[in-house]
């Protein structure tokens, strides 16, 4: 059996276009475009790529978007201060700040002072905590993509049994609310769970967001899993590897997303679908 591959980049493209025609909308009734403030501060290359990705999306979707590009030597009290400032902006719709931040800076002090409907991201402890008791507002964009990815394929979570391999904030746990919100039963794997290939070889759907190349073995999949790999790992090569053997679990599973081209253009396309959400909440 070889797994169907699940097409991120065509659900990533056609949720832009859905976006766009919500942009359009709003301009139709008068309003005026979605508007999205992005802070890069120093250079990690993987936050280089998703900005550059990011920027390309926004013009697509006919969305606005202003780059802060600050220098490593920002301090917290700076960046602070800017957040306030985009905060009072009402010209402004959505904050997202790229992580991971330098040492110098606490990340969650900086995440905890964007105001929450303007928390693209979905970090934030009030949305984080609207998720948690099934009344989402803004939903952290790798998660809520996947649940996208999942329905666009006809693939209901509901009374399924998923297993998230990772308990990150930013992915893993948010991850799991959003299955559990679908009304799977769900199991979360960390780094003290005692046995992961026993708990991967239960699972209906496996989410592995780890951020180790090739961690979760193809062996240990289900015959007619679904495989959702959010792990984007970059190898000394250059060439990006998920979280997932890809080839040996496309022998087992059912459904599979492959890296690149799986789930990191749907984070892209779902921060557009919550900027839209941010400006339809301010007017
Ligand atoms: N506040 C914040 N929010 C984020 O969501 C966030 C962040 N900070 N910091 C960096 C990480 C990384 N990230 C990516 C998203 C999509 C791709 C993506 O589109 N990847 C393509 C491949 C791109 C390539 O070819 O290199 C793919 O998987 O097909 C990559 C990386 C979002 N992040």
């Amino acid at each position: 059996m070889s797994a169907q591959i699940i097409d991120g980049k065509a659900v990533a493209a056609a949720l832009i276009e859905e976006v766009r025609a919500g942009v359009d909308a709003r301009l139709a009734a008068g309003k005026r475009a979605p508007a999205l403030a992005v802070i890069l501060i120093g250079d990690d290359p993987a936050s280089a790529v998703y900005v550059r990705n990011k920027k390309k999306s926004c013009e697509k979707a006919g969305i606005r978007s202003l780059a802060w590009d600050l220098p490593a030597s920002t301090t917290q009290e700076e960046l602070l201060a800017i957040v306030d400032q985009l905060n009072a902006d009402n010209e402004v719709d959505g904050i997202l700040v790229q992580l991971p931040l330098p040492e110098h800076i606490d990340p969650q002090a900086v995440i905890e002072r964007i105001a929450p409907h303007k928390d693209v991201d979905g970090f934030h402890p009030y949305n984080m905590g609207r998720l948690a008791i099934k009344m989402p507002l803004l939903r952290p964009c790798t998660p809520r993509g996947v649940m996208t990815l999942l329905e666009k394929y006809g693939i209901d979570p509901k009374g399924k049994k998923a297993v998230i391999v990772g308990a990150s904030n930013i992915v893993g746990r948010p991850q799991a609310l959003e299955m559990l919100l679908a009304r799977a039963t769900v199991t979360v794997c960390h780094s003290a769970t005692e046995n992961l290939a026993a708990e991967v070889a239960a699972a209906d759907i496996v989410v592995a967001a780890v951020g180790k190349p090739g961690f979760v073995k193809g062996e240990w999949v289900k015959p007619g899993a679904v495989v959702i790999d959010v792990g984007i790992n970059r190898l000394a090569d250059g060439t990006l590897a998920g979280d997932v053997e890809f080839a040996q679990a496309s022998e087992r599973a059912a459904f599979i997303t492959p890296v690149p081209g799986g789930v990191g253009p749907m984070t892209i396309a779902t921060l557009l679908q919550n900027t839209l959400d941010c400006a339809n909440l301010h007017a």
